[in-house]
């Protein structure tokens, strides 16, 4: 887990970024190799794994109920138990940060005949865990969770698991890929047909990941539009093989990167393009941004490419709300780019990230004030104007930049430091740890 001591770091002005890089692992598809791996009865192989604390603090639970997993040079091996196969852990199992960690493993014991304490660190108490709490109920699980003074349920909390569990039919209520994916992990270890019916489309690696260890897994749409995901319970998963695409919530800091600083010229090997992620490539690209998908291809069931960026003069544009759910943890290093574009930049429908690791609206528009940006903060997203690619140099830019234990807004003011006039400060680097380890180093070779 990260380091309890912040370490603060200035990012400086830059010269023009160049080179090849690749970024680690894609963060939704780590968590989900290593836990349908689990539950596949055998042993699978996994390359490419994002070996990040969020990703690191999943392996741990699942040692914990009984997987072995291990790790040799490049390749990850877990001895799956089987779907129904987990044993109760010993002692409460430590989150950290990660909100997909808590909230697909509440799912996955929640149909297990186990007891099991979830604990995290001070930011992922604070998140919401009603909207999981709730239709695991339903399925039969007991869930006792800490009640906060605005009555809403957090951790620490306790799952009791029910099996058999009662197969569910649920309308999503949020569209939250982690609501849906706990449902369906939940639903593996449930007789009958799992039902969850999608309004607004979210990340789909579970989905394709289920069908690619051989559980019976149909998808079918609505005359509404709304995705009907069925799941067929007490499944046998296969040990399978799993490639991991570089992650393009980690590659959007480079690209926002090499946009914003004149001159610059980078390519990112490997990412993974799935169209429910690359939202934040759409609306750069609509600003403006030269942002080219090169060697186009296919790896284990996820398109991926190499991802050409050019700087670019930015323009601000009215971001539509429905693309949100696609880009949902890259509005923080949008909100740089569009400081840094002509123009204003509007965003809305962005409720949710109030309530990721940090509020990141509010933190946002902090530190972008800071830095003299010029903004609006509406309950819903925040309307930016833009700077015209001029560099930011708030009066108060010698201040810190505040993180608030949440990764995407240490490494969005990062990357705003390339584009200011005497660097910027930031008052702790490590919760990059928990998505990006060598964020800082590989930035620093496309600076060289
Ligand atoms: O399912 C996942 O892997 C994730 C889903 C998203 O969360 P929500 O489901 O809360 O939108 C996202 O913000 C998170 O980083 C990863
Ligand atoms: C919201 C995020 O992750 P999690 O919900 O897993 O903490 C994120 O990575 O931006």
């Amino acid at each position: 887990m990260t380091s309890n001591t912040p370490q603060p770091v200035t990012f400086k002005p830059s010269g023009p970024l160049s080179g090849k890089i690749s970024v680690p692992g894609d963060k939704s598809i780590s968590h989900r190799a290593l836990i349908l791996s689990t539950l596949a009865i055998g042993k699978s192989r996994i390359t490419g794994l994002l070996e990040g604390e969020d990703v690191l603090a999943t392996a741990d639970a699942l040692r914990a109920m009984g997987a072995r997993i291990e790790k040799k040079d490049d390749v990850w091996t877990v001895h799956g138990v089987g779907v129904g196969g987990l044993i109760q852990p010993e002692n409460a199992l430590d989150m950290g940060n990660s909100g997909t960690s808590a909230r697909l493993l509440m799912g996955l014991v929640a149909s297990h005949g186990i007891t099991t304490t979830f604990t995290g660190d001070a930011s992922l108490s604070k998140r919401p865990m009603g909207r999981i709490i709730e239709p695991l109920s339903r399925m039969g699980a007991d869930i006792q969770a800490r009640e906060t003074s605005d009555h809403k349920a957090c951790m620490p909390l306790t799952v009791r698991g029910i099996c058999p569990a009662i197969p569910l039919e649920y309308r999503l209520p949020v569209a939250s890929a982690q609501v849906k994916s706990a449902i369906l992990l939940a639903g593996l270890n449930t007789p009958g047909i799992t039902r969850i019916i999608e309004p607004v489309l979210t990340r789909d690696h579970s989905e394709t990941m289920l069908r690619g260890f051989g559980a019976d897994i149909q998808v079918e749409t609505d005359a509404d539009d709304c995705r009907i995901i069925s799941l067929t319970g007490e499944a046998e998963l296969k040990p399978q093989k799993i490639k991991v695409p570089g992650d393009p919530s980690s590659a959007a800091f480079m690209v926002v990167a090499a946009l914003i600083v004149p001159g610059s010229d980078i390519v990112i090997e490997n990412v993974g393009i799935n169209p429910t992620r690359t939202g934040l490539f759409d609306v750069l690209r609509d600003m403006g941004g030269d942002i080219r998908f090169a060697k186009k291809r296919t790896v284990g069931g996820e398109p991926v490419a190499d991802i050409h960026v050019r700087h670019s003069a930015l323009t601000g544009i009215d971001v539509p709300a429905k693309i949100a759910p696609s880009m949902i943890d890259e509005f923080p290093i949008l909100f740089i780019a569009a400081a840094m574009a002509s123009g204003q930049t509007i965003t809305s429908g962005l409720h949710e990230l109030r309530v990721k690791e940090s509020d990141r609206l509010s933190q946002m528009a902090k530190g972008l004030e800071l830095l003299g940006v010029k903004l609006t903060e509406k309950e819903d997203g925040l309307t930016i104007e833009g700077s015209g690619g001029k560099t930011l140099s708030g009066g108060k830019a010698k201040a810190m930049i505040e993180t608030a234990l949440d990764h995407r807004i240490a490494m969005s003011f990062a990357i705003a430091g390339l584009a200011t006039k005497s660097g910027l400060a930031i008052d702790d680097i490590t919760p990059t740890q928990t998505s990006f380890p060598g964020f800082e180093n590989l930035l620093a070779t496309l600076a060289s």
